[in-house]
């Protein structure tokens, strides 16, 4: 691999890269900085948590002049929180050049935003449909822009951003480099770079595998009511230091954020239908360790960089697997290590083998943790915790108690007392969850069904060993037609007793747009998507 010092950046670049603690380049930084470096357009594949941020963002801010007033540079996100996120990675990598970055998106008052313009930003890093208010405003003018940088592109046109994207790259000049990051490369996306790339290089890493091989996989099968308990028990067991919970629905994740705090864990919910100051807070105290349980939908799929997540929990399957990559990729990131668990229902098992084939990765079968597990991962971070007060002085205070209370009572007994105080009862809150429908298969189209065969040409490179070109489950538009999910309600649990009472009270369920499968739902094209999808 190559430092940093070898692709010829300006000193203070280098300066924040190492302050920034980045070593070595990552492979698809190797390759993309020096193409980007020569101003070439670029077309960028590689793994979840590879550093693809860095691999745009070093070179744009290695380039920008500072005495510059203008906006030079253009960075579009799928959603909020990536702005937010790699506006704050751009803004480290520039702080020593004195760069002026700013997000913008959706949700945020509009009114600040124009008055942070005012501070004469180079680069702007936003969501389309923000950004296409603020150029209809004129508060925004592109007329300057020499770089374009479309992250997360498929998500973006996913999302239904396709409209926005190509009104704003008509108004941005001709003459400029523009580089498009995505996971995976289906057609809608080749004719987006056919249309705005001039001769694009294409730079992927491509992996045997689709996901990083530092995430341990494993699923859990089990029935709909037995989740929570085993999910209890998992994190009892794992004691993670910052793990993530993949609900499908958003009343699936308030539910289940609300039962976690019940029981004691600090957990909590992240969907599209909190406000934008919520959904800051939430991310500042997961990002702080204030919260070290997130639940949340897709939303938090994609991107997101929270170091120190050591768990992905998918409490419920995922729709497809493109979205299980971007799920377990919250994990194993930078090198780091990380454990990925599935919970699959009887009628869920061939989706998940559908899973396992495109991404090209075995999933362990674990059993649901047994309560003795639960228990004895508890009481192994209690020791922990005591033998890491032992190693400082602070306990020194509590010596002369300690003295008479050994005095009195047997040793052992007091210890087992005092851990069994610090370790705390679990609350034995009864929960009930609203039950979700079971993922289905959809059926496949027959050229692609059970083929796994390994993509070929230049655009089916990382991503492609998932999509194969074709789209397994059709196209995304209406991605979840195949499902149940479309009857447009859900069961609902009558409530009572340990399990679940159906009273079949239907109600039509807006959550269902969490995944983009929800009744009726097709691509919507209005500006404000960022802050109603997800
Ligand atoms: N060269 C490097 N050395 C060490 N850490 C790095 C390096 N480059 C990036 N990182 C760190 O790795 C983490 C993941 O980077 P990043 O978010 O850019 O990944 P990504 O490839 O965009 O992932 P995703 O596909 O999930 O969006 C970040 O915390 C980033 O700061
Ligand atoms: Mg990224």
């Amino acid at each position: 691999m190559k430092t940093f010092s070898e692709f010829g950046l300006e000193p203070k670049v280098l300066r924040a890269i190492t302050e920034m603690g980045f070593e070595e380049s990552t492979p698809i930084q190797e390759k993309a900085i020096p193409v980007a470096m020569e101003g070439r357009d670029l077309i960028g594949q590689a793994q979840t948590g590879t550093g693809k941020t860095a691999a745009f963002g070093i070179p744009l801010v290695n380039k920008i002049d500072v005495k510059e007033e203008r906006i030079v540079a253009l960075i579009m996100c799928p959603t909020r929180e990536l702005a937010i996120q790699v506006a704050e990675e751009i803004e480290k990598l520039g702080r020593f050049k004195g760069i002026r970055s700013l997000p913008i998106y959706g949700g945020q008052d509009i009114v600040k935003q124009i008055r942070a313009l005012r501070k004469r930003p180079q680069i702007i890093i936003g969501t389309p449909g923000r950004l296409l208010d603020h150029i209809n405003r004129k508060t925004i003018k592109l007329d300057d822009v020499q770089t374009v940088i479309l992250d997360e592109a498929d998500e973006m046109l996913d999302m239904g951003f396709m409209d926005d994207i190509q009104s704003i790259l008509s108004l941005v000049p001709e003459e400029r480099n523009t580089m498009l990051f995505s996971a995976t490369m289906p057609i809608n996306i080749q004719k987006l770079a056919q249309q705005f790339l001039r001769n694009p290089e294409h730079v992927s890493v491509i992996p045997k595998q689709v996901s990083a091989p530092s995430i341990d996989q494993a699923y859990i099968e089990l029935h709909e009511r037995q989740k929570f308990e085993a999910l209890c028990r998992l994190i009892d067991m794992e004691a993670p230091d910052l793990a993530i919970i993949f609900g499908r629905t958003k009343r699936r994740v308030d539910e289940l954020a609300e039962a976690l705090q019940k029981r004691g864990y600090t957990a909590e919910g992240l969907h599209g239908d909190l406000s934008q100051n919520q959904r800051d807070n939430v991310m500042r105290k997961f990002r702080d360790g204030s919260i070290d349980v997130l639940v949340a939908t897709d939303v938090a799929a994609r991107g997101l960089d929270v170091s120190g997540v050591t768990h992905v929990i998918n409490f419920d399957l995922p729709q497809d697997p493109e979205s299980y990559v971007h799920r377990i990729g919250r994990t194993g990131r930078a090198g780091k290590e990380g454990a990925a668990y599935t919970f699959v229902t009887p009628r869920e098992i061939d989706h998940l083998h559908f899973i396992e084939k495109i991404t090209r990765h075995r999933i362990t079968k674990k059993p649901i943790p047994s309560l003795a597990e639960a228990i004895e991962g508890k009481q192994k971070v209690t020791a922990e915790r005591v033998l890491e007060v032992l190693q400082g002085d602070e306990h020194n205070e509590y010596r002369g108690l300690a003295i008479s209370l050994l005095e009195q009572h047997d040793s052992v007994h007091l210890l087992a007392a005092a851990l069994k105080l610090l370790t705390g009862d679990k609350k034995n809150v009864e929960i009930e969850l609203t039950p979700e429908d079971p993922i289905r298969a959809k059926k496949r189209r027959p050229d692609v069904r059970g083929s796994g065969r390994r993509p070929s040409g230049a655009y089916s490179t990382a991503g492609g060993a998932r999509r194969n070109g074709d789209r397994p489950y059709g196209d995304r538009d209406n991605r979840g037609g195949g499902y149940n999910r479309d009857r447009g309600g859900s069961r609902r649990d009558g409530g009572g007793g340990g399990g679940y009472r159906e009273n079949r009270d239907y109600r039509g369920r807006s959550e269902g747009r969490d995944n983009r499968g929800g009744g009726g739902y097709s691509r919507p094209t209005n500006r404000s998507n960022e802050e109603t999808l997800v």
